[in-house]
Protein backbone atom coordinates (compact mmCIF):
# COMPACT_ATOMS: atom_id res chain seq x y z
CA UNK A 1 0.00 0.00 0.00
CA UNK A 2 1.58 2.95 -1.17
CA UNK A 3 -1.82 3.82 0.45
CA UNK A 4 -4.69 1.64 1.98
CA UNK A 5 -7.24 1.50 -1.10
CA UNK A 6 -10.06 -0.11 -2.72
CA UNK A 7 -9.88 -3.61 -3.91
CA UNK A 8 -12.05 -4.94 -6.73
CA UNK A 9 -13.97 -7.25 -6.00
CA UNK A 10 -15.64 -6.51 -3.03
CA UNK A 11 -14.95 -2.34 -3.09
CA UNK A 12 -11.83 -2.08 -0.48
CA UNK A 13 -9.63 0.72 -0.18
CA UNK A 14 -6.19 0.58 0.82
CA UNK A 15 -4.85 1.99 3.81
CA UNK A 16 -2.38 4.61 2.75
CA UNK A 17 -4.67 6.00 0.41
CA UNK A 18 -8.58 6.93 -0.67
CA UNK A 19 -10.71 5.63 -2.97
CA UNK A 20 -10.25 6.07 -6.26
CA UNK A 21 -12.10 9.05 -7.81
CA UNK A 22 -14.46 8.22 -5.31
CA UNK A 23 -15.13 4.98 -7.01
CA UNK A 24 -14.08 1.27 -6.80
CA UNK A 25 -10.61 0.97 -7.48
CA UNK A 26 -9.85 -1.19 -10.44
CA UNK A 27 -13.44 -3.00 -10.18
CA UNK A 28 -13.73 -5.01 -13.76
CA UNK A 29 -16.58 -2.52 -14.78
CA UNK A 30 -13.67 0.29 -14.70
CA UNK A 31 -11.79 -2.13 -16.75
CA UNK A 32 -8.36 -1.44 -15.01
CA UNK A 33 -7.29 -4.51 -13.71
CA UNK A 34 -4.46 -5.83 -16.34
CA UNK A 35 -2.74 -8.70 -16.14
CA UNK A 36 1.04 -7.68 -16.06
CA UNK A 37 2.05 -4.48 -14.73
CA UNK A 38 3.96 -3.66 -18.18
CA UNK A 39 -0.15 -2.80 -19.29
CA UNK A 40 0.30 0.00 -16.53
CA UNK A 41 3.54 1.60 -16.41
CA UNK A 42 3.94 2.91 -19.53
CA UNK A 43 6.58 5.61 -18.39
CA UNK A 44 8.83 4.62 -15.95
CA UNK A 45 10.31 7.99 -14.92
CA UNK A 46 6.99 9.62 -14.84
CA UNK A 47 5.56 6.54 -12.67
CA UNK A 48 8.02 7.67 -10.11
CA UNK A 49 8.33 11.05 -10.30
CA UNK A 50 4.39 11.01 -9.79
CA UNK A 51 4.32 9.07 -6.66
CA UNK A 52 7.41 11.17 -5.45
CA UNK A 53 5.33 14.32 -5.90
CA UNK A 54 2.29 12.35 -4.34
CA UNK A 55 3.97 11.84 -1.04
CA UNK A 56 5.26 15.37 -0.69
CA UNK A 57 1.97 16.58 -0.10
CA UNK A 58 0.68 13.61 2.56
CA UNK A 59 0.87 15.06 6.06
CA UNK A 60 4.00 13.67 8.11
CA UNK A 61 1.41 11.77 10.45
CA UNK A 62 0.16 7.84 11.04
CA UNK A 63 -3.35 8.73 9.25
CA UNK A 64 -1.31 9.99 6.36
CA UNK A 65 1.18 6.94 6.24
CA UNK A 66 -1.92 5.27 5.80
CA UNK A 67 -4.15 7.20 3.60
CA UNK A 68 -7.01 8.38 6.55
CA UNK A 69 -6.77 5.17 8.05
CA UNK A 70 -4.78 5.40 11.13
CA UNK A 71 -7.16 3.43 13.29
CA UNK A 72 -5.95 0.43 11.85
CA UNK A 73 -2.67 1.01 12.66
CA UNK A 74 -2.58 -0.95 16.37
CA UNK A 75 -4.35 -3.59 15.19
CA UNK A 76 -1.55 -3.37 11.84
CA UNK A 77 0.97 -3.40 14.70
CA UNK A 78 -0.20 -6.24 16.73
CA UNK A 79 -0.18 -8.47 13.85
CA UNK A 80 3.18 -7.90 12.59
CA UNK A 81 4.57 -8.75 16.54
CA UNK A 82 3.21 -11.55 16.33
CA UNK A 83 4.31 -12.63 13.22
CA UNK A 84 7.81 -11.49 13.50
CA UNK A 85 8.40 -13.31 16.77
CA UNK A 86 7.86 -16.65 14.84
CA UNK A 87 11.30 -16.42 13.84
CA UNK A 88 13.27 -13.93 16.02
CA UNK A 89 15.07 -16.43 19.20
CA UNK A 90 18.83 -17.83 19.60
CA UNK A 91 19.78 -20.59 17.66
CA UNK A 92 19.83 -22.63 15.00
CA UNK A 93 17.55 -21.18 12.20
CA UNK A 94 16.13 -18.41 14.51
CA UNK A 95 16.88 -14.56 13.43
CA UNK A 96 19.16 -12.61 15.61
CA UNK A 97 17.67 -9.17 17.12
CA UNK A 98 20.72 -6.79 16.22
CA UNK A 99 19.58 -4.61 13.14
CA UNK A 100 16.54 -4.34 11.38
CA UNK A 101 15.93 -2.29 8.27
CA UNK A 102 12.20 -0.09 7.67
CA UNK A 103 12.08 0.04 4.05
CA UNK A 104 9.23 2.93 2.73
CA UNK A 105 9.77 3.98 6.55
CA UNK A 106 7.79 7.06 6.13
CA UNK A 107 7.93 8.71 9.42
CA UNK A 108 8.62 5.72 11.34
CA UNK A 109 5.46 4.49 12.40
CA UNK A 110 6.66 0.72 11.89
CA UNK A 111 10.21 1.27 13.22
CA UNK A 112 8.92 3.08 16.75
CA UNK A 113 6.32 -0.05 17.37
CA UNK A 114 7.74 -2.84 15.92
CA UNK A 115 11.17 -3.04 15.29
CA UNK A 116 12.97 -0.47 17.68
CA UNK A 117 11.04 -2.80 20.92
CA UNK A 118 12.71 -5.61 19.09
CA UNK A 119 16.32 -5.01 17.55
CA UNK A 120 19.18 -3.03 18.75
CA UNK A 121 19.15 -0.73 15.84
CA UNK A 122 17.18 -0.10 12.81
CA UNK A 123 17.66 1.90 9.90
CA UNK A 124 15.51 3.76 7.81
CA UNK A 125 14.90 4.10 4.07
CA UNK A 126 12.65 6.29 2.54
CA UNK A 127 12.00 8.74 -0.89
CA UNK A 128 10.49 11.81 1.16
CA UNK A 129 13.15 13.91 2.98
CA UNK A 130 10.51 15.45 4.98
CA UNK A 131 9.07 11.87 6.63
CA UNK A 132 12.66 10.98 7.53
CA UNK A 133 13.09 14.55 9.41
CA UNK A 134 9.35 14.18 11.32
CA UNK A 135 10.89 10.33 12.26
CA UNK A 136 13.75 11.73 14.28
CA UNK A 137 11.13 13.54 16.28
CA UNK A 138 8.09 11.25 15.88
CA UNK A 139 10.39 8.16 17.30
CA UNK A 140 11.35 10.19 20.81
CA UNK A 141 14.21 9.21 23.35
CA UNK A 142 14.60 5.83 21.62
CA UNK A 143 15.33 7.56 17.99
CA UNK A 144 19.20 7.79 19.24
CA UNK A 145 18.98 3.82 18.54
CA UNK A 146 18.18 4.64 14.69
CA UNK A 147 22.06 4.69 13.24
CA UNK A 148 20.59 5.88 8.96
CA UNK A 149 17.84 7.49 8.11
CA UNK A 150 18.35 7.20 4.11
CA UNK A 151 16.70 9.08 2.24
CA UNK A 152 16.80 7.07 -1.23
CA UNK A 153 14.10 5.50 -3.91
CA UNK A 154 13.89 1.72 -3.18
CA UNK A 155 14.86 1.47 -6.85
CA UNK A 156 17.66 2.80 -6.25
CA UNK A 157 18.74 1.69 -2.77
CA UNK A 158 21.39 -1.10 -1.80
CA UNK A 159 21.72 -2.32 1.41
CA UNK A 160 24.88 -2.34 3.21
CA UNK A 161 26.13 -6.60 2.52
CA UNK A 162 25.42 -8.62 5.32
CA UNK A 163 24.12 -5.36 7.81
CA UNK A 164 20.49 -6.87 8.08
CA UNK A 165 18.63 -9.46 10.68
CA UNK A 166 15.45 -8.24 9.15
CA UNK A 167 14.09 -6.08 6.26
CA UNK A 168 10.69 -4.93 7.03
CA UNK A 169 8.96 -3.55 3.32
CA UNK A 170 5.80 -2.50 4.18
CA UNK A 171 2.85 -0.81 2.23
CA UNK A 172 5.53 0.29 -0.64
CA UNK A 173 6.62 -2.60 -3.10
CA UNK A 174 3.53 -1.36 -5.68
CA UNK A 175 5.74 1.81 -6.08
CA UNK A 176 8.42 -0.36 -7.60
CA UNK A 177 7.69 -1.51 -11.19
CA UNK A 178 7.88 -5.35 -11.60
CA UNK A 179 11.85 -5.75 -12.77
CA UNK A 180 13.07 -2.94 -9.94
CA UNK A 181 11.18 -4.82 -7.11
CA UNK A 182 12.70 -8.25 -8.38
CA UNK A 183 16.32 -6.45 -8.23
CA UNK A 184 15.57 -4.73 -5.15
CA UNK A 185 14.25 -7.83 -3.49
CA UNK A 186 18.04 -9.72 -4.74
CA UNK A 187 19.75 -6.96 -3.03
CA UNK A 188 18.13 -7.03 -0.07
CA UNK A 189 19.19 -10.51 -0.05
CA UNK A 190 22.99 -9.56 -0.25
CA UNK A 191 22.18 -6.99 3.12
CA UNK A 192 21.15 -10.43 5.15
CA UNK A 193 22.90 -11.59 8.07
CA UNK A 194 22.84 -15.47 8.30
CA UNK A 195 19.44 -16.44 9.14
CA UNK A 196 18.16 -13.08 8.48
CA UNK A 197 14.71 -12.58 6.68
CA UNK A 198 13.12 -10.21 4.57
CA UNK A 199 9.05 -10.06 5.09
CA UNK A 200 7.01 -8.05 3.10
CA UNK A 201 3.66 -6.89 3.88
CA UNK A 202 1.23 -5.57 1.45
CA UNK A 203 -2.37 -5.14 -0.62
CA UNK A 204 -2.99 -7.98 -2.32
CA UNK A 205 -5.50 -7.94 -5.07
CA UNK A 206 -7.95 -10.81 -5.89
CA UNK A 207 -6.79 -10.80 -9.06
CA UNK A 208 -4.69 -9.19 -11.66
CA UNK A 209 -2.80 -5.64 -11.07
CA UNK A 210 -4.81 -2.89 -10.05
CA UNK A 211 -3.27 0.54 -11.09
CA UNK A 212 -4.06 3.68 -8.46
CA UNK A 213 -3.54 6.53 -10.79
CA UNK A 214 -3.28 8.89 -7.89
CA UNK A 215 -0.57 8.04 -5.97
CA UNK A 216 1.54 6.16 -8.91
CA UNK A 217 1.10 3.01 -7.94
CA UNK A 218 0.09 -1.09 -8.54
CA UNK A 219 -1.87 -3.47 -6.38
CA UNK A 220 -0.28 -7.02 -7.70
CA UNK A 221 -2.18 -10.47 -7.06
CA UNK A 222 -0.90 -12.75 -4.76
CA UNK A 223 0.22 -15.19 -7.87
CA UNK A 224 2.63 -11.98 -9.38
CA UNK A 225 3.71 -11.34 -6.25
CA UNK A 226 5.30 -14.72 -5.13
CA UNK A 227 6.71 -15.05 -8.96
CA UNK A 228 8.50 -11.89 -8.34
CA UNK A 229 9.96 -13.04 -4.86
CA UNK A 230 10.76 -16.52 -6.95
CA UNK A 231 13.00 -14.25 -9.48
CA UNK A 232 14.61 -12.65 -6.63
CA UNK A 233 15.92 -15.94 -5.63
CA UNK A 234 13.87 -15.95 -2.23
CA UNK A 235 11.68 -18.53 -0.94
CA UNK A 236 8.37 -17.47 0.99
CA UNK A 237 8.54 -19.30 4.10
CA UNK A 238 5.31 -18.41 6.04
CA UNK A 239 2.78 -16.84 4.80
CA UNK A 240 -0.39 -15.24 6.83
CA UNK A 241 -3.25 -12.46 6.13
CA UNK A 242 -3.47 -10.24 8.21
CA UNK A 243 -6.94 -10.05 10.02
CA UNK A 244 -9.24 -7.83 11.97
CA UNK A 245 -8.53 -5.24 9.24
CA UNK A 246 -11.61 -2.76 7.80
CA UNK A 247 -13.67 -5.11 5.11
CA UNK A 248 -13.83 -2.02 2.69
CA UNK A 249 -9.94 -2.09 2.39
CA UNK A 250 -7.37 -4.60 0.24
CA UNK A 251 -6.38 -7.82 2.04
CA UNK A 252 -2.88 -7.47 3.25
CA UNK A 253 -0.50 -10.15 3.67
CA UNK A 254 2.23 -10.88 5.48
CA UNK A 255 5.30 -12.87 3.64
CA UNK A 256 8.35 -13.69 5.53
CA UNK A 257 11.39 -14.51 3.07
CA UNK A 258 14.77 -16.22 2.80
C1 LIG B 1 1.70 4.04 2.60
S1 LIG B 1 3.19 4.82 3.19
C2 LIG B 1 3.74 3.53 4.26
C3 LIG B 1 4.74 4.00 5.27
C4 LIG B 1 5.16 2.90 6.23
N1 LIG B 1 5.66 1.73 5.55
C5 LIG B 1 4.00 2.52 7.14
O1 LIG B 1 3.42 1.44 6.92
O2 LIG B 1 3.67 3.31 8.02
C6 LIG B 1 4.28 4.63 1.76
C7 LIG B 1 5.68 5.17 1.97
O3 LIG B 1 6.47 4.79 0.85
C8 LIG B 1 7.31 5.87 0.50
N2 LIG B 1 7.69 5.65 -0.92
C9 LIG B 1 6.95 5.82 -2.02
N3 LIG B 1 7.64 5.44 -3.11
C10 LIG B 1 8.85 5.04 -2.67
C11 LIG B 1 10.01 4.53 -3.32
N4 LIG B 1 10.07 4.37 -4.64
N5 LIG B 1 11.08 4.20 -2.56
C12 LIG B 1 11.04 4.37 -1.21
N6 LIG B 1 9.98 4.84 -0.54
C13 LIG B 1 8.88 5.17 -1.26
C14 LIG B 1 6.47 7.10 0.75
O4 LIG B 1 7.28 8.25 0.92
C15 LIG B 1 5.76 6.69 2.05
O5 LIG B 1 6.52 7.04 3.16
Amino acid sequence: MSNIKSTSRRGSKKPGRRIFSGREVGSASTNMTQDRMGDVVQNESVFYSKAENYWKEVAPTVDGMLGGYGKISNVDIDGSIKFLKNFLGQGQGKTSNGCALDCGAGIGRITKRLLLPLFNTVDLVDVTQEFLDKAKVYLGEESKRVENYFCCGLQDFTPQDGRYDVIWIQWVIGHLTDDHLVEFLRRCRGGLRPEGLIVIKDNVAYEGVIPDDVDSSVCRDLVLLKSLVARAGLEVVCEEQQMNFPDEIYQVHQLALR
